[in-house]
């Protein structure tokens, strides 16, 4: 279980990112936040692995204030949260496989992984990981090698083989097409109902956010301006969180190819 307790965050150049912020967000819900750029979605995401840090407030994650951990507590809190970038972050000159055992570093000795000594468990749960994203028969290929929507499987196969009990998604789809970003969108949302990993992605195509989140979260100028079931939410509601009328490119539409 994820708290925020009156958090909120001021940039060092004054810029407010979260402006005290309470909010619940339980184990297992998959959860998508909604904003304008700029509302804020990357600092609250960001601060829940303290890649940020709030600068008053507390901010519970299982049971502990994590706004007061430093070194040996970072490294362990990281360890189990699995995050996902809008640019994919995988080492483009490695492998696949490579790239996606890197998801063990947290559990292998600094020496070990120095000479990538992972173990054969290692190996076989990074290739499972492949297989349920289906990229499994791009194992010896470079990631560069990849298009946009296999890069990004590749690395949520990374973060499984992390095995997290809680994952973040910035912008995941930002970067690819609409049938890709739905194909995505399914993998990340299957993971969470068979795995119940309790999963927080942001989003700003409207329609996505309708599609696949259970609960909508919506932003502005660093607070939170609405928090409900994605079934009671409408045109108006984003209108709301906007606080501006839906355009044409706030949806993303498409399908995913078969
Ligand atoms: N490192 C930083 N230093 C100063 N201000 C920052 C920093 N990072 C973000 N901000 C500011 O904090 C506010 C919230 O930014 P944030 O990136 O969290 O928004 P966002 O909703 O994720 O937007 P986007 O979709 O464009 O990433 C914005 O005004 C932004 O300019």
């Amino acid at each position: 279980m994820i708290t925020f307790e009156n958090v909120s965050l001021v940039y060092p150049n004054g810029t407010q990112g979260l402006k005290d912020i309470n909010i619940q967000i339980n184990e297992g819900e998959f959860v998508v936040i909604v904003g304008l750029s700029g509302a804020g979605k990357s600092t609250f995401i960001r601060s829940i692995n303290r890649l940020v840090t709030p600068t008053s407030g507390k901010l519970m994650v299982n049971g502990d204030n994590i706004l007061s951990f430093k070194g040996k507590e970072l490294r362990h809190l990281r360890k189990k949260i699995g995050m996902i970038f809008q640019s994919y972050n995988l080492v483009k000159r490695s492998t696949v496989m490579k790239n996606v055992i890197a998801g063990r570093l947290g559990y292998t000795d600094t020496w070990k992984s120095i000479f990538h000594l992972f173990s054969e468990k290692d190996r076989q749960l990074a290739y499972e990981n492949l297989k349920r994203v289906n990229i499994e028969s791009k194992l010896y290929s470079r990631a560069d090698e990849l298009s946009g929507g296999q890069q990004q499987r590749v690395s949520i196969a990374r973060v499984l083989t992390q095995q997290p009990t809680l994952l973040l998604a910035d912008e995941p789809v930002a970067s690819l097409d609409p049938p890709t970003s739905h194909q995505v969108m399914k993998y990340l949302k299957q993971i969470n109902k068979e795995d119940n990993i309790t999963t927080i992605v942001n989003l700003h195509f409207i329609d996505m956010a309708m599609e696949y989140a259970d609960r909508i979260i919506g932003m502005r100028d660093g607070e939170i301006v609405y928090d409900g079931p994605a079934s009671s939410v409408s045109e108006k509601t984003f209108e709301e969180i906007y606080g501006r009328s839906i355009r044409e490119d706030d949806i993303i539409g498409g399908e995913e190819h078969e």
